[in-house]
């Protein structure tokens, strides 16, 4: 059994020597009470539902019904969260021991980082997060970073080319005064210094650097071009005018820093890993199959030039954070007992731009401190994407096997032998589209594609491979990122999230089809709360509107307060509130941050996820196409301005917010015609109603900033007049619809 598997698992780390340690969460008798009233309340609801049923040609029949279904499906829901949540395992590493043992025979680590698109992920941005990489406490000729450029753009080409010249001082700097904040933006917008500090000078000589070359980037980007005496420094600007009418993909591969070279030394003599760029065109013949095609080619790419065992994968903008998380990752895969059984370590994506109350609970805090150690506690967490270390084997396809320990050392890479130029011209073959036609490439090896949540396919895939996974969540934040900053970036970011989970779903991939007799039940049943995720928006649409019109038609749909029946719906209620604020307080949150997040379930359930569903459905039957969109790591100064002051964003004329308009107005003309009946018909007719009141009025609370935001704001963030007219009519039609 598990428990037994954990003791021993302990057992063993305790008797030193191992290089990681598994812990498993507190508390548990509390949590099996918990779920034992839970199930209960939830039985006596159903019991409830089926005993007090309108009988045919009463009023409200259909609306029972549907509140039954609703809640049936909330209990289902509530049980499979449930099931990932109750036996949580922590971690912890030794990277004493580590080094003390392997310090000269680390393996070889390369980095690899996406970017798609210079406008709204400006170059700035992928540079800080390559130079943070290049200032990792590691052995600079065992480290490389490959920056992939979707976007196939000249001056992400050309902002890597001034970092590369920058980190010959950023490295240094970082070593001498200790730097944490690895990223200089972050760095210099994050510490100061104290005029009478010895470092001074160099310090500011340091900032002034940095400041200068973001300088000389941006106005190279707002001219539109690159100078020419900037082109003559490197051959490699005289790619961009390759022709996009040719019948094959083409790509292109430049090595900007060679890890062996020399020149790349210094003046204090430290050496610089090797930094490459990627760039693949977009062609109409061949899809380039998004991040996951970006990542396929940087594998093959990467394995004729460094071909570093362990692969550490990083959206553009995730920074390190902590010099140390190669090795506390190192720490699995290099354990004796244990470490071969690991695929991959999945460190918690943190965001460096989350305000204080979380306006857009962006920080997934709860889904990564809860559900993460959860998923782990059953074989494994799932992989998110960024900020994970991989073995560069399991990511290519290959099956777990008890009796092959994989050797970390690797192949000697090319670059040992080959000139820059050969290999070059060599790897830009093999990162192109037509290179992977008929291969195995995007199905048995590397990242699923077809997915628009490539990493959760994959992830799923290595695991059922046999491979165990790991999530490590270290005291400070190994790798910080920029969560969306307006309300529509998150809503499409959710709906691209929810879409790629329930196409899962539905596909052979399904968690307890394809991991049926592979991975745990508990395992399949975590990743189904995210596949369900999409699923979940016609009960909440059925919860918001239907016991609110009831209430404006006077339909009784909830047990009176007097009644024995009102018990398990407030107890039910009452609990599960509870224990989520308890666990939003207990991980730091504020309780406003924690009502935010109650805001933002209900905005994505209504339409992210109603979306993501209704696109499913139609890709399903064909009438749909895959597609990426890409979150913007950037917003503009007056919308920036306003999430820094925790206002909403709406501003657009979206569909989306549509329906949350709608869904708001709504529920405040039933309150209000609620109110007035109570008025009319005396204080004694609350009680039947009390659970419907509480409803619609926690609904007309929550949301409160659209209302506001429709008649109070004036800024460009506010709801547009059209917006507010459009779900007035949807009401109009609700209202007149309900009453035939
Ligand atoms: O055609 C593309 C599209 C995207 N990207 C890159 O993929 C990364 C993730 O894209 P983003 O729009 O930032 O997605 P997020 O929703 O913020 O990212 C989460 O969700 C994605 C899956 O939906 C994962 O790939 C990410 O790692 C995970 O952080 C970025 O670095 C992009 O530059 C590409 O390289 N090529
Ligand atoms: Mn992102």
């Amino acid at each position: 059994m598990r428990t037994e598997e954990l003791r021993s698992e302990v057992e063993m780390a305790r008797k030193e020597g191992c290089l990681f340690e598994v812990r498993r969460g507190k508390g548990r008798p509390w949590w099996w009470l918990y779920a034992v009233s839970m199930l209960l309340g939830l039985h006596l609801i159903w019991a409830y539902r089926v005993s007090h049923m309108p009988v045919a040609g009463e009023k409200g029949r259909w609306a029972w019904m549907a509140m039954f279904a609703t809640e049936l499906w909330f209990g289902f829901y509530w049980f499979i969260t449930f099931s990932v949540r109750w036996n949580p395992i922590y971690r912890y590493t030794f990277k004493d021991r580590l080094s003390h043992r392997y310090e000269d025979k680390l393996p070889g680590v390369d980095v690899f980082i996406c970017t798609a698109d210079p406008i709204i992920e400006p170059p700035i941005i992928a540079i800080n997060t390559v130079l943070s990489v290049l200032a990792y406490d590691y052995p600079p000729e065992k480290l490389s970073v490959y920056l992939s450029d979707d976007g196939g753009s000249i001056f992400t080409f050309y902002a890597l080319l001034e970092a590369s010249q920058f980190a010959k001082s950023w490295v240094p700097f970082c070593r001498k005064f200790n730097v944490q904040h690895m990223s200089p933006a972050l760095f210099f917008s994050k510490s100061s210094i104290s005029i009478h500090d010895s470092r001074f000078s160099e310090w500011t000589t340091m900032e002034k650097l940095y400041k200068d070359m973001e300088y000389r980037i941006d106005a190279t980007m707002k001219q539109g071009y690159i100078l020419k005496d900037i082109k003559a420094k490197h051959e490699g600007f005289s790619e961009w005018s390759f022709k996009t009418t040719s019948k094959d993909h083409q790509a292109i591969v430049k090595i900007l820093i060679d890890g062996r070279d020399q020149i790349a030394q210094d003046i204090e003599g430290f050496a610089l890993p090797t930094i490459v760029y990627m760039a693949r065109e977009k062609h109409p013949n061949y899809h380039h199959n998004f991040k996951a095609g970006a990542l396929n080619a940087l594998l093959r790419v990467s394995e004729q030039i460094s071909n570093g065992p362990i692969i550490l994968t990083l959206d553009c903008d995730m920074c390190v954070n902590n010099v140390e998380s190669i090795r506390d990752a190192l720490c699995f895969f290099m354990d004796e007992e244990r470490g071969h059984e690991y695929a991959f370590v999945q460190f918690p994506q943190s965001f460096r731009n989350i305000i204080k109350h979380d306006l857009y609970a962006t920080s997934l805090n709860i889904i990564q401190m809860v559900n993460f150690p959860g998923h782990d506690g059953q074989g494994g967490p799932i992989y998110i994407g960024s900020c994970c270390f991989h073995r560069r084997a399991c990511l290519n396809g290959r099956k777990y096997n008890e009796l092959s320990k994989i050797e970390m050392k690797g192949k000697k890479p090319n670059i040992l032998e080959a000139s820059v130029s050969i290999l070059e011209e060599r790897t830009k073959n093999l990162a192109t589209c037509s290179y992977e036609e008929n291969t195995q490439w995007g199905k048995e090896m590397g990242l699923k594609y077809g997915c628009p949540v490539e990493d959760i396919i994959t992830g799923l895939a290595i695991q059922c491979r046999g491979w165990k996974s790991a999530h490590f969540c270290p005291k400070r934040e190994a790798f910080l990122g920029l969560a969306p900053t307006t309300l529509s970036q998150v809503l499409v970011q959710h709906k691209r999230w929810a879409e790629g989970h329930f196409q899962i779903f539905l596909s052979k991939y399904c968690p307890f089809l394809y991991g049926f007799r592979r991975i745990k039940l508990g395992l399949q049943m975590g990743y189904c709360i995210y596949s369900l995720w999409a699923v979940n928006c016609i009960p909440t649409l059925i919860y918001v509107v239907i016991p609110s019109i009831c209430l404006l038609h006077e339909i009784s749909l909830f047990p009176s307060v007097f009644s024995f029946w009102f018990i398990p719906f407030a107890f039910v209620i009452a609990l599960s509130y509870v224990v989520s604020l308890w666990e939003s307080l207990y991980f730091g949150e504020t309780l406003k941050a924690w009502w935010n997040e109650q805001r933002m379930w209900l905005y994505k359930r209504t339409t992210s996820y109603l979306f993501a569903f209704v696109d499913t459905i139609l890709k399903l039957i064909g009438m749909n196409d895959l597609a990426f969109a890409i979150t913007p790591k950037v917003a503009d100064e007056e919308s920036s301005k306003r999430y820094e002051n925790g206002i909403m964003e709406f501003g657009s004329t979206s569909p989306m917010f549509v329906i949350l308009s709608a869904v708001a107005m709504l529920n405040l003309f039933c309150l209000v015609g609620g109110i007035k009946q109570v008025i009319i018909y005396g204080v004694g007719s609350l009680g039947s109603f009390f659970l419907q009141f509480l409803l619609c009025g926690s609904l007309v609370l929550i949301n409160f900033p659209i209302f506001e935001a429709s008649f109070f704001r004036n800024d460009k963030g506010c709801i547009p007049i059209k917006t507010t007219l459009l779900s007035v009519a949807v009401v109009i039609v609700a209202y007149f619809i309900s009453i035939l």
